[in-house]
Protein backbone atom coordinates (compact mmCIF):
# COMPACT_ATOMS: atom_id res chain seq x y z
CA UNK A 1 0.00 0.00 0.00
CA UNK A 2 1.16 3.39 -0.71
CA UNK A 3 2.20 5.32 2.20
CA UNK A 4 0.96 9.17 2.49
CA UNK A 5 1.31 11.61 5.31
CA UNK A 6 -1.77 11.37 7.39
CA UNK A 7 -1.18 14.93 8.22
CA UNK A 8 -2.26 16.51 5.32
CA UNK A 9 -5.99 17.16 4.01
CA UNK A 10 -6.83 13.68 1.50
CA UNK A 11 -7.85 16.44 -1.56
CA UNK A 12 -7.49 14.80 -4.77
CA UNK A 13 -4.74 16.44 -6.98
CA UNK A 14 -4.40 13.78 -9.59
CA UNK A 15 -4.65 15.91 -12.67
CA UNK A 16 -3.38 19.84 -13.08
CA UNK A 17 -3.92 20.89 -16.39
CA UNK A 18 -2.18 23.69 -17.11
CA UNK A 19 -4.28 26.28 -20.07
CA UNK A 20 -2.61 29.16 -22.11
CA UNK A 21 -4.62 32.01 -20.67
CA UNK A 22 -4.92 33.40 -23.79
CA UNK A 23 -6.59 31.07 -25.77
CA UNK A 24 -10.13 31.33 -25.75
CA UNK A 25 -10.82 27.90 -27.52
CA UNK A 26 -9.21 25.75 -24.79
CA UNK A 27 -10.91 27.78 -22.11
CA UNK A 28 -14.26 27.23 -23.61
CA UNK A 29 -13.33 23.46 -23.66
CA UNK A 30 -12.70 23.30 -19.69
CA UNK A 31 -16.37 22.73 -18.17
CA UNK A 32 -16.61 19.34 -20.07
CA UNK A 33 -12.52 18.50 -18.60
CA UNK A 34 -11.58 15.78 -15.78
CA UNK A 35 -8.68 17.28 -14.13
CA UNK A 36 -8.82 18.73 -10.38
CA UNK A 37 -7.01 21.24 -11.12
CA UNK A 38 -6.57 23.92 -13.94
CA UNK A 39 -3.52 26.12 -14.16
CA UNK A 40 -4.28 29.27 -16.35
CA UNK A 41 -0.83 30.03 -17.31
CA UNK A 42 0.98 33.72 -18.11
CA UNK A 43 4.21 32.43 -18.21
CA UNK A 44 6.00 30.33 -20.25
CA UNK A 45 2.80 29.46 -22.52
CA UNK A 46 2.49 33.16 -23.25
CA UNK A 47 4.98 35.29 -25.24
CA UNK A 48 5.98 38.43 -24.16
CA UNK A 49 3.82 40.34 -26.74
CA UNK A 50 1.02 38.30 -25.64
CA UNK A 51 1.06 38.78 -21.91
CA UNK A 52 -1.37 41.81 -21.33
CA UNK A 53 -4.16 40.54 -23.69
CA UNK A 54 -3.56 36.84 -21.70
CA UNK A 55 -4.02 38.98 -18.01
CA UNK A 56 -6.93 40.66 -19.30
CA UNK A 57 -8.71 36.91 -20.61
CA UNK A 58 -7.63 35.60 -17.32
CA UNK A 59 -9.42 38.96 -15.32
CA UNK A 60 -12.43 38.33 -18.08
CA UNK A 61 -12.76 34.38 -17.03
CA UNK A 62 -13.87 35.05 -13.35
CA UNK A 63 -15.55 38.15 -13.76
CA UNK A 64 -18.22 37.39 -16.45
CA UNK A 65 -19.11 34.10 -14.04
CA UNK A 66 -16.77 31.55 -16.45
CA UNK A 67 -14.77 30.55 -13.81
CA UNK A 68 -17.40 30.05 -11.62
CA UNK A 69 -19.44 27.88 -14.10
CA UNK A 70 -16.25 25.17 -13.40
CA UNK A 71 -17.77 21.53 -12.00
CA UNK A 72 -17.55 22.16 -8.24
CA UNK A 73 -14.31 20.82 -7.03
CA UNK A 74 -11.92 21.91 -9.97
CA UNK A 75 -9.48 23.47 -8.14
CA UNK A 76 -8.48 27.17 -10.17
CA UNK A 77 -4.88 28.23 -10.14
CA UNK A 78 -3.24 31.05 -11.86
CA UNK A 79 0.03 30.76 -12.94
CA UNK A 80 2.20 34.55 -13.04
CA UNK A 81 5.01 35.31 -14.30
CA UNK A 82 8.27 36.33 -12.07
CA UNK A 83 7.71 39.42 -9.90
CA UNK A 84 11.26 40.04 -11.38
CA UNK A 85 10.16 39.65 -14.57
CA UNK A 86 8.52 43.55 -16.47
CA UNK A 87 4.64 41.60 -16.01
CA UNK A 88 5.18 39.90 -12.78
CA UNK A 89 3.85 42.65 -10.51
CA UNK A 90 0.61 43.31 -12.83
CA UNK A 91 0.08 39.64 -13.01
CA UNK A 92 -0.08 39.43 -9.30
CA UNK A 93 -2.41 42.06 -8.73
CA UNK A 94 -4.85 40.70 -10.98
CA UNK A 95 -4.32 37.15 -9.94
CA UNK A 96 -5.42 38.66 -6.47
CA UNK A 97 -8.36 40.48 -7.82
CA UNK A 98 -9.49 36.89 -9.56
CA UNK A 99 -9.32 35.24 -6.22
CA UNK A 100 -8.58 31.64 -7.71
CA UNK A 101 -7.88 29.03 -4.97
CA UNK A 102 -3.79 29.65 -5.57
CA UNK A 103 -1.36 31.78 -7.19
CA UNK A 104 1.74 29.31 -8.52
CA UNK A 105 4.53 31.31 -8.84
CA UNK A 106 7.13 30.28 -10.69
CA UNK A 107 11.20 29.50 -10.44
CA UNK A 108 11.11 29.57 -6.77
CA UNK A 109 14.90 29.50 -5.48
CA UNK A 110 14.52 30.84 -1.68
CA UNK A 111 12.04 31.32 0.86
CA UNK A 112 12.47 34.88 0.07
CA UNK A 113 10.64 34.26 -3.27
CA UNK A 114 7.82 33.20 -0.78
CA UNK A 115 8.04 35.85 1.37
CA UNK A 116 7.72 38.67 -1.52
CA UNK A 117 4.64 37.32 -2.38
CA UNK A 118 3.21 36.98 0.96
CA UNK A 119 4.05 40.72 1.84
CA UNK A 120 2.37 41.69 -1.51
CA UNK A 121 -0.72 39.87 -0.71
CA UNK A 122 -0.47 41.67 2.77
CA UNK A 123 -0.78 45.09 1.27
CA UNK A 124 -4.14 44.02 -0.16
CA UNK A 125 -7.23 42.50 0.59
CA UNK A 126 -6.58 38.92 -0.50
CA UNK A 127 -8.45 36.69 1.28
CA UNK A 128 -7.40 34.31 3.92
CA UNK A 129 -7.94 31.22 1.67
CA UNK A 130 -5.81 32.25 -1.03
CA UNK A 131 -3.01 29.21 -1.29
CA UNK A 132 0.51 30.03 -3.30
CA UNK A 133 2.16 26.88 -5.07
CA UNK A 134 5.50 27.22 -5.87
CA UNK A 135 7.26 25.66 -8.88
CA UNK A 136 10.79 24.29 -8.05
CA UNK A 137 12.19 24.31 -11.45
CA UNK A 138 16.06 25.66 -11.21
CA UNK A 139 19.08 24.19 -9.18
CA UNK A 140 19.24 26.72 -6.42
CA UNK A 141 15.21 25.51 -6.11
CA UNK A 142 15.73 21.93 -5.59
CA UNK A 143 19.06 22.67 -3.66
CA UNK A 144 16.77 24.92 -1.81
CA UNK A 145 13.48 23.25 -1.71
CA UNK A 146 13.71 22.21 2.14
CA UNK A 147 13.98 25.83 2.96
CA UNK A 148 11.35 27.14 0.81
CA UNK A 149 8.99 24.12 2.03
CA UNK A 150 9.94 25.39 6.18
CA UNK A 151 7.97 28.53 4.57
CA UNK A 152 5.06 26.88 5.04
CA UNK A 153 5.51 26.51 8.79
CA UNK A 154 5.43 30.40 9.49
CA UNK A 155 1.98 31.58 11.02
CA UNK A 156 -0.44 32.47 8.58
CA UNK A 157 1.38 31.10 5.56
CA UNK A 158 0.18 30.53 2.44
CA UNK A 159 2.16 27.72 0.75
CA UNK A 160 0.34 24.91 -0.06
CA UNK A 161 1.80 22.85 -3.23
CA UNK A 162 4.94 22.30 -4.83
CA UNK A 163 5.41 21.90 -8.88
CA UNK A 164 7.93 19.98 -10.53
CA UNK A 165 9.23 22.18 -13.59
CA UNK A 166 10.94 19.77 -15.59
CA UNK A 167 11.72 21.03 -18.95
CA UNK A 168 13.42 24.63 -17.32
CA UNK A 169 15.28 21.47 -14.97
CA UNK A 170 16.51 19.53 -17.90
CA UNK A 171 17.51 23.28 -19.55
CA UNK A 172 19.18 24.34 -16.62
CA UNK A 173 21.24 21.71 -15.74
CA UNK A 174 21.97 20.17 -18.73
CA UNK A 175 20.99 16.47 -18.45
CA UNK A 176 19.85 14.15 -20.93
CA UNK A 177 16.06 14.31 -21.27
CA UNK A 178 15.51 9.99 -21.18
CA UNK A 179 12.93 8.00 -20.96
CA UNK A 180 12.47 6.96 -17.20
CA UNK A 181 14.22 10.22 -16.39
CA UNK A 182 17.62 8.43 -14.90
CA UNK A 183 19.23 11.85 -14.08
CA UNK A 184 16.02 13.88 -12.99
CA UNK A 185 15.50 11.41 -10.20
CA UNK A 186 17.53 12.18 -7.70
CA UNK A 187 16.56 15.97 -7.50
CA UNK A 188 12.39 14.81 -8.13
CA UNK A 189 13.25 12.64 -5.26
CA UNK A 190 14.50 16.13 -3.07
CA UNK A 191 11.76 18.15 -3.97
CA UNK A 192 9.45 15.51 -2.94
CA UNK A 193 11.30 14.44 0.65
CA UNK A 194 11.25 18.40 1.41
CA UNK A 195 7.49 19.11 0.38
CA UNK A 196 6.57 15.74 2.67
CA UNK A 197 8.81 17.29 5.80
CA UNK A 198 6.37 20.01 6.12
CA UNK A 199 3.06 18.93 4.85
CA UNK A 200 2.78 20.14 1.52
CA UNK A 201 1.54 18.33 -1.42
CA UNK A 202 3.67 18.01 -4.55
CA UNK A 203 3.02 17.87 -8.05
CA UNK A 204 5.19 16.12 -10.78
CA UNK A 205 6.37 17.73 -13.97
CA UNK A 206 4.67 17.51 -17.55
CA UNK A 207 5.20 15.16 -20.32
CA UNK A 208 5.41 16.95 -23.61
CA UNK A 209 5.12 14.08 -26.01
CA UNK A 210 0.96 14.34 -25.69
CA UNK A 211 0.01 12.04 -28.34
CA UNK A 212 2.50 9.05 -26.50
CA UNK A 213 -0.14 7.93 -23.66
CA UNK A 214 2.14 5.06 -23.59
CA UNK A 215 5.08 7.07 -22.71
CA UNK A 216 2.94 9.37 -19.77
CA UNK A 217 1.58 6.26 -18.15
CA UNK A 218 4.80 5.17 -17.74
CA UNK A 219 6.14 8.36 -16.29
CA UNK A 220 2.99 9.42 -13.91
CA UNK A 221 3.40 5.32 -12.61
CA UNK A 222 6.91 6.34 -11.56
CA UNK A 223 5.76 9.52 -10.02
CA UNK A 224 3.26 7.72 -8.33
CA UNK A 225 5.83 5.44 -7.11
CA UNK A 226 7.89 8.23 -5.97
CA UNK A 227 5.38 9.58 -3.86
CA UNK A 228 3.57 12.55 -5.85
CA UNK A 229 0.34 13.25 -5.15
CA UNK A 230 -0.03 13.71 -9.04
CA UNK A 231 1.22 15.18 -12.54
CA UNK A 232 0.95 18.55 -14.06
CA UNK A 233 -0.58 18.43 -18.02
CA UNK A 234 -0.69 20.44 -21.07
CA UNK A 235 -3.54 18.52 -23.00
CA UNK A 236 -7.03 17.26 -22.33
CA UNK A 237 -6.25 14.01 -23.84
CA UNK A 238 -3.21 13.27 -21.03
CA UNK A 239 -5.88 13.44 -17.89
CA UNK A 240 -7.81 9.82 -17.90
CA UNK A 241 -4.51 8.28 -17.95
CA UNK A 242 -3.09 10.73 -15.42
CA UNK A 243 -6.22 10.20 -12.30
CA UNK A 244 -6.17 6.37 -13.20
CA UNK A 245 -2.91 6.16 -12.33
CA UNK A 246 -2.48 8.57 -9.10
CA UNK A 247 -6.49 7.52 -8.44
CA UNK A 248 -7.19 4.77 -5.67
CA UNK A 249 -7.92 1.55 -7.24
CA UNK A 250 -10.02 -1.32 -6.13
CA UNK A 251 -7.41 -2.89 -4.99
CA UNK A 252 -6.25 -0.17 -2.60
CA UNK A 253 -9.45 0.67 -1.69
CA UNK A 254 -10.24 -3.32 -1.02
CA UNK A 255 -6.84 -2.88 1.51
CA UNK A 256 -7.79 -0.39 2.89
CA UNK A 257 -11.19 -1.36 3.71
CA UNK A 258 -10.01 -4.52 5.31
CA UNK A 259 -7.86 -3.02 7.63
CA UNK A 260 -10.52 -0.19 8.67
CA UNK A 261 -13.02 -3.77 9.75
CA UNK A 262 -10.33 -5.08 11.19
CA UNK A 263 -9.49 -2.27 13.96
CA UNK A 264 -13.48 -2.06 13.95
CA UNK A 265 -13.69 -5.58 15.65
CA UNK A 266 -14.21 -5.71 19.61
CA UNK A 267 -11.15 -7.41 20.44
CA UNK A 268 -8.68 -5.15 18.32
CA UNK A 269 -10.23 -1.76 19.17
CA UNK A 270 -7.36 -0.87 21.66
CA UNK A 271 -4.65 -2.85 20.09
CA UNK A 272 -1.34 -1.64 19.07
CA UNK A 273 -1.04 -4.36 16.35
CA UNK A 274 -2.62 -6.63 14.98
CA UNK A 275 -2.30 -9.79 12.56
CA UNK A 276 -4.33 -9.92 8.99
CA UNK A 277 -3.86 -12.23 6.25
CA UNK A 278 -0.43 -13.32 7.44
CA UNK A 279 0.37 -9.45 7.54
CA UNK A 280 1.54 -7.52 11.06
CA UNK A 281 -0.33 -4.48 10.72
CA UNK A 282 0.08 -1.29 12.91
CA UNK A 283 -2.01 1.93 13.77
CA UNK A 284 -0.20 3.50 11.58
CA UNK A 285 -1.67 1.37 8.87
CA UNK A 286 -5.18 2.53 10.16
CA UNK A 287 -4.25 5.46 9.61
CA UNK A 288 -3.46 5.11 6.00
CA UNK A 289 -6.28 3.16 5.57
CA UNK A 290 -8.78 6.21 6.45
CA UNK A 291 -6.96 8.72 4.66
CA UNK A 292 -7.16 6.02 1.61
CA UNK A 293 -10.58 5.79 1.93
CA UNK A 294 -10.92 9.49 2.27
CA UNK A 295 -9.40 10.38 -0.51
CA UNK A 296 -11.19 7.59 -2.33
CA UNK A 297 -14.33 9.56 -1.42
CA UNK A 298 -13.79 12.47 -2.84
CA UNK A 299 -12.38 11.36 -5.82
CA UNK A 300 -15.64 9.61 -6.79
CA UNK A 301 -17.85 13.04 -5.52
CA UNK A 302 -15.30 14.34 -7.97
CA UNK A 303 -15.73 12.27 -10.74
CA UNK A 304 -19.53 12.26 -10.07
CA UNK A 305 -19.15 16.52 -10.69
CA UNK A 306 -20.48 16.93 -6.97
CA UNK A 307 -17.43 18.65 -5.90
CA UNK A 308 -14.70 17.55 -3.09
CA UNK A 309 -15.35 19.73 -0.50
C1 LIG B 1 0.59 21.36 -26.72
C2 LIG B 1 -0.46 22.18 -27.43
C3 LIG B 1 0.20 23.41 -28.07
C4 LIG B 1 -1.09 21.32 -28.54
O1 LIG B 1 -2.09 22.10 -29.15
P1 LIG B 1 -2.98 21.56 -30.37
O2 LIG B 1 -2.09 21.01 -31.43
O3 LIG B 1 -3.93 22.65 -30.73
O4 LIG B 1 -3.77 20.34 -29.72
P2 LIG B 1 -5.01 19.60 -30.28
O5 LIG B 1 -5.33 20.00 -31.66
O6 LIG B 1 -4.80 18.16 -30.03
O7 LIG B 1 -6.17 20.12 -29.31
C5 LIG B 1 -7.41 19.47 -29.31
C6 LIG B 1 -8.43 20.32 -28.60
O8 LIG B 1 -8.05 20.45 -27.24
C7 LIG B 1 -7.89 21.81 -26.89
N1 LIG B 1 -6.73 21.94 -26.00
C8 LIG B 1 -5.46 21.71 -26.31
N2 LIG B 1 -4.68 21.90 -25.24
C9 LIG B 1 -5.51 22.27 -24.24
C10 LIG B 1 -5.28 22.61 -22.88
N3 LIG B 1 -4.04 22.64 -22.35
N4 LIG B 1 -6.36 22.89 -22.13
C11 LIG B 1 -7.62 22.88 -22.66
N5 LIG B 1 -7.88 22.58 -23.94
C12 LIG B 1 -6.83 22.29 -24.71
C13 LIG B 1 -7.66 22.53 -28.19
O9 LIG B 1 -8.08 23.88 -28.08
C14 LIG B 1 -8.51 21.73 -29.14
O10 LIG B 1 -9.85 22.12 -29.02
P3 LIG B 1 -10.59 22.83 -30.25
O11 LIG B 1 -9.78 24.06 -30.51
O12 LIG B 1 -11.97 23.11 -29.76
O13 LIG B 1 -10.52 21.83 -31.37
C15 LIG B 1 -1.59 22.61 -26.46
O14 LIG B 1 -2.16 21.44 -25.95
C16 LIG B 1 -1.14 23.53 -25.35
O15 LIG B 1 -1.01 24.72 -25.57
N6 LIG B 1 -0.96 22.99 -24.15
C17 LIG B 1 -0.60 23.76 -22.96
C18 LIG B 1 0.80 24.32 -23.06
C19 LIG B 1 1.21 25.02 -21.81
O16 LIG B 1 0.39 25.51 -21.06
N7 LIG B 1 2.51 25.10 -21.55
C20 LIG B 1 3.03 25.72 -20.36
C21 LIG B 1 3.04 24.76 -19.22
S1 LIG B 1 4.27 23.49 -19.34
C22 LIG B 1 5.52 24.14 -18.36
O17 LIG B 1 5.89 25.25 -18.60
C23 LIG B 1 5.91 23.34 -17.16
C24 LIG B 1 7.11 23.82 -16.37
O18 LIG B 1 7.15 25.19 -16.17
C25 LIG B 1 8.40 23.28 -16.89
O19 LIG B 1 9.39 24.00 -16.87
O20 LIG B 1 8.42 22.09 -17.26
MG1 LIG C 1 9.00 26.12 -16.28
Amino acid sequence: MTQTSPSRPARPRRSALYLPAGNSRALAKLPALGCDSVILDLEDSVAPGAKHDAREAVRAFFKDGRAAELPEGMEKIIRINTLSSPWGGEDLLAARGCRPDAILIPKVESPEDIVAVEDALEQTDAPASLRLWAMIETPLGVMNAGRIAQAARTDGARLDCFVVGGNDLIKETGVADLPGRPWLGTWLMQIVLAARAYGLDVLDGVYNDFKDLDGLAAEARDGQAMGFDGKTLIHPGQIGVVNAIFGVDAKRRAEAKAIIDAYAEAGNRDRGVISLDGRMVERLHLEIAERVMEKARRIDLRDQGEGNT
